[in-house]
């Protein structure tokens, strides 16, 4: 069995440390080093909410690739840093695992490209929940019969990012389906800014922020005595492991970058 070597960039994070506790239930994945801002020089072991393991921590993405012997990158951190991370990966030929969200397409686009050049497998996925994914591929199939749409998704109020990443891949994937259609009254005016969500080929989606909440989305497509809605809920950061797993399994076998776990499963 070969075995798979992995940096964790976020350890300390609600999705990094759900990783690393993925990471040590299989054999075939060796966690070999972590990327965290406030740690660097310490090992995991130094952190009282992770694994007491001998695992070096870099502040540094540039030294922690040049130092280490790694398979794949695992990025669970915030857009800005991810997007470097990602692309600091993808020269030191270190196959990205990319949870983060908040790319912009022009990121994507530059990454996936790169990918190519080096001819070196990439994931980037919005949702790694199987739950979401098939949410995402039902709602791109119902749009084709139902072409007034309005996503609403539901987070937790840590959020950086609006909207989601999952909402924004659904909306791609919805304009594959549907020809474009501007939604709504062509009169209608909002008495207050932002009043009717973000506008995405016409169709509408909807960020909520509370507490409680963990991530969540609703597609509703409504029509003449009729509405149909998909939904899917995460209701814990467990739900997300068995999509990175897989990921960590497969980016092995790629030698591009793909974005959107539908497009692999
Ligand atoms: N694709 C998917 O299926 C999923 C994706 N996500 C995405 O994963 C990412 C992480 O989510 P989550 O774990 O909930 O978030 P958390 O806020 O719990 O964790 C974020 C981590 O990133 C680190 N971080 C923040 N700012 C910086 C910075 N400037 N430089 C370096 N590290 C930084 C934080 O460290 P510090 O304490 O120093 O700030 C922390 O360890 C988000 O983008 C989220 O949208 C989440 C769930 C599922
Ligand atoms: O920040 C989160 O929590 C999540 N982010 C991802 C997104 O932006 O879609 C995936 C999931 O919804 C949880």
């Amino acid at each position: 069995m070969m075995t798979i070597n992995i940096i964790v960039a976020g350890p300390r994070g609600k999705m990094g440390s759900e990783a690393i506790n993925m990471i040590e239930k299989e054999d075939a994945f060796r966690l070999v080093a972590c990327i965290d801002r406030k740690n660097g020089g310490k090992t995991l072991q130094d952190i009282e909410s992770l694994p007491a393991l001998n695992i070096p921590i870099f502040d540094d993405v540039e030294a922690c690739f040049e130092k280490i012997e790694a398979d794949i990158l695992i990025d669970l951190t915030v857009p800005e840093v991810g997007y470097v991370h990602t692309l600091a990966a993808i020269k030191h030929n270190i196959r990205p695992v990319v949870g983060t969200s908040g790319f912009t397409s022009e990121q994507i686009s530059e990454l996936t490209a790169l990918a190519e050049e080096k001819k070196l497998g990439a994931i980037i996925a919005p949702n790694f929940a199987i739950g979401a994914v098939l949410m995402m591929k039902f709602s791109q199939m119902a749009a084709k019969y139902f072409p007034d749409i309005e996503i609403i998704e539901k987070h937790h109020d840590n959020k950086l990012d609006a909207p989601s990443g999952t909402a924004i891949k659904t909306a791609e994937l919805i304009r594959e389906s549907r020809n474009r259609k501007q939604q709504g009254h062509p009169d209608e005016k909002e008495t207050i800014n932002g009043a009717r969500g973000a506008e995405f080929d016409g169709m509408r989606i909807h960020s909520v922020r509370l507490p409680g909440l963990v991530a969540h989305q609703e597609v509703i497509f409504g029509s003449d005595g009729q509405l149909l809605t998909i939904k899917h809920d995460s209701f814990n950061r467990g739900s997300f492991m068995e999509g990175i797993k897989f990921s960590v399994e497969k980016v092995m076998e790629l030698d591009k970058l793909v974005y959107g776990l539908e497009n692999i499963l």
